[in-house]
């Protein structure tokens, strides 16, 4: 059992699409949730690789282990904490993932999507997702901010999609478009922000892709994703954003440029996991502001909602 099998009875022919996400599970941990914190947030925030030290911006903080939750997967990954926190960040009440999941994990995309299917029934509708990727586009320094424009579905590609199977329209529709999955206002918000902090110049956008992992890329791999006119490759991100546009959220997403992906031969160096958490923790500052900031903003159009 994986907490996510069908509860209710159903068709023969639904019980044969047995991989999909079913709504009794995701509302059972999103329950659970609910009855043990006070808070009621509207904004929620995906901490990437390294980058859990955003979960010391919240304020107050209701604090829910993984491992307590019910159905809810258990983060394995490196510089992923495992909790759950709900308090308030910048004066807005939000819900903060200190960890994610990840295919190389063992996890189905299914499960690694799951968390943003619970936060929609707890009432989520803007959210911010970061990782941790290596910089393809030969601009990209390390350090830099690669905000999401568009990503690439090279899982999709072959069916491996968290939202395919069976259509529960409690998570929303099965078909939508996905040409604004990532919000335009947030990019200008957190470029505005990043030029009042002088930091302008680490600012980017760009297309996003993720691999299965664990292993970084081949040199040949990465040509290849370069050529496919990726700017920055991870491994997560890409099943969050699009169940958080399924779900109808308001999604901003960036990456931490960690490392430059090497394709040349004759460098001895590679990516390493010690590289990527130098980078975060060297950045954390940063991140902590701007993150603040584009709460607060989510937080002011979210309260009329
Ligand atoms: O959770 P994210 O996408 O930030 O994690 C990236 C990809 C790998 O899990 C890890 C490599 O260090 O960072
Ligand atoms: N796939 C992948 N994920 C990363 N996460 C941080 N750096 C990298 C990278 O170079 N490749």
């Amino acid at each position: 059992m994986n907490g996510l099998e069908r509860t209710d009875g159903d068709s023969p022919v639904n019980e044969m699409r047995n991989q999909s996400m079913h709504f009794e599970p995701v509302n059972e941990s999103a329950q659970y949730l609910l009855q043990r914190t006070k808070y009621r947030p509207k904004v929620a925030v995906i901490c990437g690789s390294g980058l859990a030290t955003l979960g010391t911006l919240v304020e107050k903080p209701d604090v829910f282990p993984y491992e307590d939750i019910p159905n809810f997967p258990v983060s394995t990954a490196p510089g992923h904490k495992s909790r759950l926190l709900f308090g308030i960040l910048n004066g807005v009440q939000v819900m903060l993932m200190q960890g994610r999941f990840h295919l190389y994990e063992g996890y189905s995309i299914y499960m690694c999507a799951m968390p943003v299917r619970v936060m929609h029934l707890v009432g989520i509708k803007s959210l911010i997702v970061s990782n941790a990727a290596g910089g393809l586009n030969s601009k990209f320094k390390v350090g830099d901010v690669m905000m999401l424009q568009d990503h690439v579905n090279l899982q999709g590609f072959v069916g491996i999609n968290p939202l395919a199977g069976r259509t529960d329209t409690r998570f929303g529709p099965h078909f939508f478009a996905t040409n604004h999955a990532y919000d335009r206002k947030w990019r200008a918000k957190c470029r505005q922000i990043m030029e009042d902090l002088g930091l302008g110049d680490h600012c980017r956008e760009g297309v996003y892709s993720m691999v299965g992992g664990p292993n970084f890329e081949t040199p040949a791999e990465l040509r290849l994703l370069r050529m496919l006119g990726i700017d920055a490759i991870g491994m997560s991100t890409v099943h969050e954003a699009l169940t958080a546009v399924q779900c109808g959220m308001s999604l901003f997403a960036f990456s931490l440029i960690t490392n430059a992906c090497i394709t040349d031969y004759e460098v001895d160096q590679g990516a390493s996991v010690a590289e990527v958490m130098e980078t975060a923790h060297n950045r954390e500052e940063d991140l902590k502001i701007i993150v603040g900031r584009l709460v607060a903003a989510m937080g002011s159009e979210t309260q009329a909602l």
